[in-house]
C-alpha cells in the first residue's frame, strides 16, 4: 500500500512540475509581450510629438508645442500663435462667423478646449458664449453634444447657426420618428452629417436610448466634445436648480477622453466649484470675464403705494426716455404682468404678457411681436429669462424687487446686449418684501438671497456695480462707475438723523401686540400703520417719521436682526408676522 501511495505522489508531483513549467513560460511570453507594447507605445509617443510640434511650427513659425510647460496654463491658451488650430480657427472665424476677432476671454477657452481640458466658463450674458462650442465644433471630426435647458432656446441656435450654413440637429420630444432615425444613424457614421446636435438634460437622464446611441458614438471616435449650456443648474445653491442638471456627471464617467465646456452667466464660487463636483471635472480650468456692464445704468426708486401711482411714473419714464425703445417690465405675479400690461395699453404704451402658464404658441406669438417691434414692452414674469438674445432693449424695469442679487444680475442683464446705454431700474416696495419673503422661505437660502436683494435696494450710498460685485466675491473697485448708477450720479441727499429711540419704540410696539397673544400679532404693514397711529396701536414716538421711512428703518431692523420674521400658515396663504429678532435686547 505504502508503494502505491508513493508511486501516485511521484506521479503527481511530475504533473504539477510539468504544469509549472507551462506557466512560467507562459508569464516569460507574457512578460516579453508586454515589453513590446511598451517600446511600442513610447514609439507611438514620440511620434506624435514629433508630429505636434512639427504641424506646430510648420502652422505658427517657431513655437516649440511639446514644451508647454513653461507656460501658464490660462496664459497659454490664450497665445494664438502657440497651437496647430490657431490660424484655421481664426480664419473660420472671419469665413464661417464673419466676425473680425474674438472677445475677451473666447480664444483662451476655446483653445483650452481644444486642448482637451475641461472648462467651465462664466461669462456675461452677451458675451459670447456660444462661439466658444461652436467654433471647435467646426474644425473637429465628429459631433459636439450641447445640452441646453429650453427647447426654444434650442431652435434659436439652430436657426443662427443655419443662417450661418453650419448643420446642426436636434432632439427634443416633438422629434419625428426619422429625425431620430437620422440622427442615431449619423452619430455613428464615418462623417456625420452634422456638427451639432442639442439636446435636453432630460435627453441624458431620462433616455436609456439616446444614451446607449451616445455610447456608440463615443466608441466610434465621434464625441468630439460636450457643452453645457447653463451649467450652474447643476447646483442646489444657484439661483435656477434643475434636478435633471444633477445627473449630468454622468456624461464624464461614461466619456472620460471627451472634454466638456460648461458655459454660465452667473455663478459665484460656491456654485462654480459645486459645479465641477458635479460634473465630475475637478481639474475643470475656470475663466470668467468681468460680470460688470459698463453700459447698464443701475436705478432703485421707492415705489408709490397706489398702482396707479406706480403705472404714471413708469409711463412718464417710458415716454420721456424711451418713447420708441423697447423694454420688459418684470413683475411678481401673472396676475401682476395682467394689471401692468393693461394699465401701460391704456396709457398707450403697447404691451403684452409672458408668464410660464401661456400656452407655447401664444409664448411665442408675444415673444416675435417683441423682437419685431411690434409691441414696445413685455410684461413677464421671471419665466421670461433664458435665450432672450434682442439687442436693443434700452430698459429693463423691476415693478417689484427680484429675490436674489444673482437673479436680479441675470433679469437686469438682459438690457443692452448691443453694448450701447440701457436702464435697469427696481421700484422698491415694502410690501413687496413680504410677499417675496412668503414665497421665498421655503427654499434653502431664500431668505439670506432675498435679504442680500433688500440691502442693494435700500442702500442709497454704496455703488450699485461694487453691491453687485461684492456678491459674486468680483472686487470691482478698480473698475469706475462712471456714474452709471443712481448713487454714484449722486441722486441722493443724506441726512444723519439718530433713530435708535424711533427703532426701539417700534420693537416695544412690536412686542406688546406679540404680549397680547396670538392673534395681535402685526405684520410688516401694521407695525407701519401703529407707527403712524391710524391704527390701535398708537404710538408718539414715531408720529414724526413719514411712512415711508418708517418702513426703511424696519427693512434695516430686520437685516440687524432686531426684528425677524414669523411665518404663519393658513390653508389659503403664508403670513409674516414680525416679532423681535435675536439682537433685539442689544437694541
Ligand atoms: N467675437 C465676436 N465678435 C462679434 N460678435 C460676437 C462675437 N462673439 C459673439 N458675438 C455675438 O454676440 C452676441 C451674443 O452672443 P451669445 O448669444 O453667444 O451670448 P451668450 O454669452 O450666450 O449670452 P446669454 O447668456 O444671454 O445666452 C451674438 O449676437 C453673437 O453673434
Amino acid at each position: 500500500l505504502s508503494n502505491k501511495i508513493e508511486s501516485d505522489l511521484q506521479e503527481e508531483l511530475i504533473q504539477v512540475k510539468t504544469s509549472l513549467s507551462s506557466i512560467q513560460s507562459e508569464l516569460q511570453s507574457l512578460l516579453q509581450r508586454q515589453e513590446n507594447l511598451q517600446e511600442r507605445k513610447s514609439q507611438l509617443e514620440s511620434e506624435i510629438n514629433r508630429r505636434v510640434s512639427s504641424s506646430s511650427s510648420q502652422l505658427d513659425g517657431e513655437q516649440d508645442w511639446s514644451s508647454e510647460d513653461k507656460y501658464d496654463p490660462i496664459e497659454k491658451y490664450g497665445n494664438f500663435q502657440y497651437f496647430p488650430w490657431s490660424k484655421t480657427l481664426r480664419s473660420t472665424l472671419n469665413s464661417t462667423f464673419h466676425m473680425n476677432d474674438f472677445r475677451p476671454k473666447q480664444l483662451e477657452v476655446i483653445n483650452a478646449s481644444m486642448s482637451g481640458r475641461d472648462v467651465i466658463l462664466i461669462m456675461s450674458t452677451g458675451g459670447g458664449k456660444s462661439l466658444t462650442y461652436q467654433l471647435p465644433a467646426i474644425l473637429a471630426k465628429g459631433i459636439t453634444v450641447v445640452v441646453s435647458p429650453l427647447v426654444s432656446l434650442m431652435e434659436d441656435q439652430l436657426l443662427g447657426l443655419r443662417n450661418l450654413g453650419i448643420e446642426a440637429r436636434s432632439l427634443n420630444a416633438s422629434s419625428t420618428k426619422e429625425e431620430v432615425k437620422h440622427v442615431h444613424q449619423s452619430m455613428t457614421s464615418q462623417s456625420p452629417s452634422f456638427r451639432l446636435l442639442y439636446v435636453t438634460p432630460e435627453k441624458i437622464s431620462k433616455s436609456k436610448r439616446f444614451m446607449a446611441q451616445l455610447e456608440k458614438c463615443y466608441k466610434a471616435g465621434n464625441l468630439s466634445r460636450i457643452a453645457i449650456d447653463e451649467v450652474h443648474c447643476a447646483s442646489q445653491w444657484g439661483n435656477d436648480f434643475r434636478p435633471d442638471y444633477k445627473i449630468l456627471g454622468i456624461l464624464k464617467r461614461q466619456f472620460p477622453n471627451t472634454p466638456i465646456i460648461g458655459l454660465t452667466a452667473t455663478s459665484t464660487d460656491k456654485v462654480t466649484l459645486d459645479t465641477k463636483k458635479i460634473l465630475n471635472t475637478p481639474f475643470a480650468l475656470v475663466f470668467k470675464t468681468a460680470l460688470n456692464r459698463s453700459n447698464l445704468f443701475y436705478q432703485v426708486r421707492e415705489k408709490a403705494l397706489s398702482h396707479d401711482d406706480v403705472i404714471a411714473d413708469m409711463v412718464e419714464l417710458i415716454n420721456t426716455n424711451f418713447s420708441r425703445d423697447a423694454g420688459i417690465v418684470y413683475c411678481f405675479s401673472r396676475k401682476n404682468c395682467s394689471e401692468v400690461s393693461s394699465s401701460l395699453n391704456k396709457r398707450g404704451i403697447k404691451s403684452a404678457v409672458y408668464h410660464a402658464q401661456l400656452e407655447p404658441i401664444e409664448k411665442s406669438r408675444v415673444h416675435q411681436m417683441w423682437t419685431d417691434n411690434s409691441i414696445q414692452v413685455i410684461c413677464a414674469t421671471i419665466a421670461f429669462g433664458m435665450g432672450i438674445d434682442k439687442p436693443n432693449v434700452r430698459f429693463v424695469i423691476h415693478h417689484s424687487l427680484s429675490k436674489s442679487v444673482e437673479n436680479y444680475y441675470q433679469e437686469s442683464g438682459r438690457a443692452g446686449r448691443d453694448g450701447l446705454p440701457a436702464l435697469c431700474l427696481i421700484y422698491f416696495g415694502f410690501a413687496d418684501v413680504f410677499k417675496q419673503s412668503t414665497m421665498v422661505m421655503t427654499e434653502r437660502t431664500g431668505l439670506d438671497n432675498l435679504n442680500q436683494m433688500v440691502q442693494y435696494c435700500l442702500d442709497l450710498k454704496s455703488c450699485r456695480r461694487n453691491l453687485i460685485s461684492t456678491y459674486f466675491g468680483e472686487n470691482w473697485d478698480s473698475i469706475t462707475c462712471n456714474e452709471m448708477c443712481d448713487t454714484c450720479a449722486g441722486m441722493y441727499e443724506h441726512s444723519n438723523i439718530d433713530v435708535t429711540s424711533a427703532c426701539q419704540s417700534l420693537l416695544s410696539t412690536i412686542r406688546l401686540a406679540e404680549q397680547k397673544g396670538e392673534g395681535n400679532r402685526l405684520t410688516g404693514a401694521k407695525v407701519v400703520e401703529a407707527a403712524a397711529g391710524r391704527g390701535k396701536n398708537k404710538t408718539l414716538e414715531l408720529k414724526k417719521f413719514s411712512a415711508s421711512e418708517v418702513q426703511r428703518m424696519i427693512m434695516h431692523m430686520m437685516f440687524k436682526e432686531f426684528l425677524r420674521e414669523d411665518f404663519h400658515f393658513t390653508p389659503y396663504s403664508t403670513i409674516s408676522y414680525l416679532v423681535p429678532g435675536p439682537m433685539a435686547s442689544a437694541l
